[in-house]
């Protein structure tokens, strides 16, 4: 029987963890009297997505993206409406679609994901063209993401740095929104649609969202003062961030955006320029993923929040 052909795709300047062994960890996990595998280092910004292209086109059984949600992008926009599996190993800065999806950050467990092979199906969403999995943006996190890509440091610390740096200089927005139920136009701190419910490192902007109902979570902030932002922080990183007052928050298949001129849009983090006038839509469940089983999942939960039941009742005693 012919063998089942795999690629992984490592994208060196993702995040700041070293990528030296992934390769003789891949090899050594996976089958090779079933599979063969092909390895190729990205060279450049869309390099992932060529060979990604390649990849299923000539019907590789499944398609490993090692690196951060910018690069799981690249590689994931041509598995769409495939039959290639996308896998992941989360060495990103950020890596929000493999948290949102309970895969481990532990890049030894990430590979047991793949190797038990258990997939689900998941939304993504277009905005003028471009695809997105995690979240796609117009206000302060479009803005980060721009100042981001420019920077040399990565990891979850250049992130904080941008963001601090960023609050200054940021000025917001207005939008006219128009989604399936009515239409609104506000002056927005944050505009940004959600197929995930985090941007990465554990900050949920639309905590209630799901990856595979078919619908997308809009959230949309309004200006902050200065007062407000340790409050809306917490908020952000506790799942709380919809109790804010400033907070409204949709639910719709389709959403069109307008604003005064064209401008940065954000892509799963990636800055793309676009027009003034932005359709963004769902595709329900277009992607094929491995990700861990609704019982790993749920006892991954379970341990977590026995963890922080120990720490409270440490810190009590
Ligand atoms: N050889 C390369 N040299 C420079 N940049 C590259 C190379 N290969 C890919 N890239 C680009 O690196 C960028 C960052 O990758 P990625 O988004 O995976 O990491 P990250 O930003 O650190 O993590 P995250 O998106 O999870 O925050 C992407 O825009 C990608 O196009």
């Amino acid at each position: 029987m012919a063998k089942d052909k795999v690629c992984l795709i490592i994208n060196p300047a993702s995040g700041t963890d070293s990528k030296k062994n992934i390769p003789e960890d891949v090899a050594s996990a996976i089958d090779q009297k079933k599979q063969d595998l092909i390895i190729r280092v990205t060279g450049y910004p869309e390099h992932a997505t060529e060979i990604a292209r390649q990849a299923a086109k000539k019907k590789y059984k499944y398609v490993i993206a090692a690196g951060g949600d910018g690069t799981v992008n690249e590689v994931a926009r041509e598995l769409v409406n495939t039959d290639t599996i996308l896998g992941i190993l989360p060495l990103g800065s950020g890596n929000g679609l493999a948290r949102d999806l309970g895969i481990p950050i532990d890049i030894e467990k990430a590979l047991e994901i793949i190797i038990n092979a258990h997939t689900r199906k998941i939304d993504y969403g277009v905005a003028n063209g471009h695809i997105f999995f995690c979240t796609c943006g117009f206000g302060f996190d479009a803005f980060v993401s721009g100042r981001f890509a420019e920077d040399k440091k990565r990891g979850p610390l250049g992130y904080v740095r941008n963001v601090l740096e960023s609050v200054v200089d940021f000025r917001a927005e207005e939008y006219e929104i128009t989604y399936d139920e009515g239409s609104l136009t506000e002056k927005a701190f944050i505009l940004t649609c959600a197929n995930a419910s985090q941007y990465g490192n554990e900050a949920y902007i639309a905590p209630n969202a799901s990856m595979d109902d078919g619908m997308m979570n809009v959230s949309i902030l309004k200006p902050l003062n200065a007062l407000e932002i340790p409050q809306t922080t917490i908020q952000l990183f506790t799942k709380n961030i919809e109790k804010n007052s400033k907070m409204i928050s949709l639910l719709t298949q389709k959403l069109h955006i307008k604003r005064a001129s064209p401008g940065l849009m954000h892509m799963d983090g990636e800055p793309v320029l676009t027009d003034s006038e932005i359709e963004v839509r769902v595709i329900p469940k277009g992607l094929n993923v491995f990700t861990p089983t609704p019982s790993e999942i749920n006892e991954k939960k379970r341990k977590e929040n026995e963890t922080i039941f120990n720490s409270l009742t440490r810190w009590f005693n």
